[in-house]
């Protein structure tokens, strides 16, 4: 092939005899190993260079056995570079018929050539900027997976985060709320007795007060207090008092129903409000009371620990109307037992014959129409 191409290189140069010298010498040694186009692009530079220095008949051997070899193995392209070298032959000879032919010819395989040659290069073309679609795309989800794992990480920290965070608020909360319901607690019950409170006391007695006048209902108060229990706490000392404290509530709070309300008023002194009772029920009710703390034995033994209690009752009705007279009637009926000898319970005394109970303000100067529970 490079004798082809140098051959051809001469005739581009104008050296026409030493390609015509050079390409005989090589083409009457022919070989027919050499290939068809091969031989055909010998054969097509010789006939451009007998045409080049004149010798037609020469130039149109070489060029017609050129395009036979071409056309027989259908090789269109290299056709279409041999036809203006006919077209010019024919030209030269004055053949124009045939010169007009191989120019034709010339003119449609060009044509042709370039016809397929942008068809080539559109596809190639299209080709391309699908490549470099498929390569804009795939650098988008690049970029997009890579976002998409950036936020996907973000969003695990956001949440540990918050996950944490809301832990931390949920712990804070429960402690503020077990701290609100400690202190809820201890203001609600006293904390040695676990009965009510002073304050919590007053509330649910208030509560029940205007709940019975409501529904006109009897309600009974009692008042109790601890006989001589400065006594114990100075005898056998203040642990011993407390644990006494501490019993009186249970006995009294295992003898009442839980609808009956029992608070410690203050010191030994003690507050029980019975809804729907009326005096003679809380008069008993009382009795219970008082012989069940005379039954408190100490789990250790200390001897002359005697415990009991002074008890006042006194019952809602259209003189005493409120919480605050209840109590008072009912310590002033507490004095009396106190008064006539502890260890008793002391109530406002119901009239004869009408069926009401004396007004309670009266009590301290009507000793005798007290009701008593006799000394033992
Ligand atoms: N251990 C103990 N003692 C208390 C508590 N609260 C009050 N006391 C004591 O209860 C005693 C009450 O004594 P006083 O008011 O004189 O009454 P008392 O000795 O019971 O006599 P009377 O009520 O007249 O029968 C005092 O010594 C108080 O210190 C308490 O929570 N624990």
């Amino acid at each position: 092939m490079l004798r082809a191409l140098y051959i051809g290189v001469l005739t581009s140069q104008g050296r026409f005899d030493e390609a015509i010298e050079y390409g005989v010498e090589f083409y009457s040694s022919q070989d027919a190993d050499q290939g068809y186009e091969y031989l055909s692009t010998i054969e097509h530079a010789l006939g451009k260079a007998f045409l080049e220095i004149g010798d037609f008949e020469q130039s149109k051997r070489f060029l017609l056995l050129a395009e036979n070899r071409l056309r027989n193995q259908g090789l269109d392209e290299n056709l279409r570079e041999i036809y203006p070298t006919l077209f010019k032959l024919y030209y030269s000879l004055g053949e124009f018929d045939s010169s007009y032919q191989y120019g034709k010819l010339a003119v449609e395989h060009t044509e042709k050539f370039a016809r397929d040659a942008l068809d080539k290069s559109m596809v190639f073309e299209m080709a391309k900027s699908k490549y470099l679609d498929f390569e804009n795309r795939l650098a988008i989800a690049e970029k997009n997976s890579l976002e998409a794992e950036y936020k996907y990480k973000q969003s695990l920290v956001f949440l540990g985060w918050s996950t944490l965070a809301c832990v931390l608020l949920v712990l804070t909360v429960m402690g503020v709320q077990r701290q609100k319901s400690k202190i809820k607690a201890s203001l609600e019950t006293d904390t040695l007795t676990k009965v009510l409170s002073r304050v919590s006391l007053m509330e649910s007695c208030t509560k029940a007060v205007a709940e019975a006048k409501r529904r006109e209902q009897p309600l009974s108060l009692v008042v109790f207090d601890l006989d001589l229990f400065k006594r114990v706490n100075d005898t056998f000392g203040h642990a011993v008092g407390d644990w006494v404290l501490k019993t009186v509530s249970s006995v009294v709070r295992t003898s009442i129903r839980d609808k009956d309300i029992l608070g410690r008023l203050g010191g030994e002194e003690f507050v029980i409000c019975l809804p729907n009772t009326d005096i003679e029920q809380a008069r008993q009710l009382s009795e219970r009371c008082r012989e069940g703390l005379e039954r408190i034995i100490s789990p250790v033994a200390i001897e002359n620990l005697d415990i009991s209690a002074s008890f006042g009752v006194a019952r809602l009705d259209d003189t005493v109307d409120s919480l605050d007279k209840l109590l008072m009637t009912a310590d002033k009926c507490l004095y009396q037992a106190k008064h006539l000898g502890r260890n008793r319970v002391v109530t406002v005394l119901e009239d004869e014959g009408t069926g009401d109970y004396k007004p309670s303000m009266g009590l301290c100067s009507l000793q005798a129409e007290l009701v008593q529970t006799p000394l033992k």
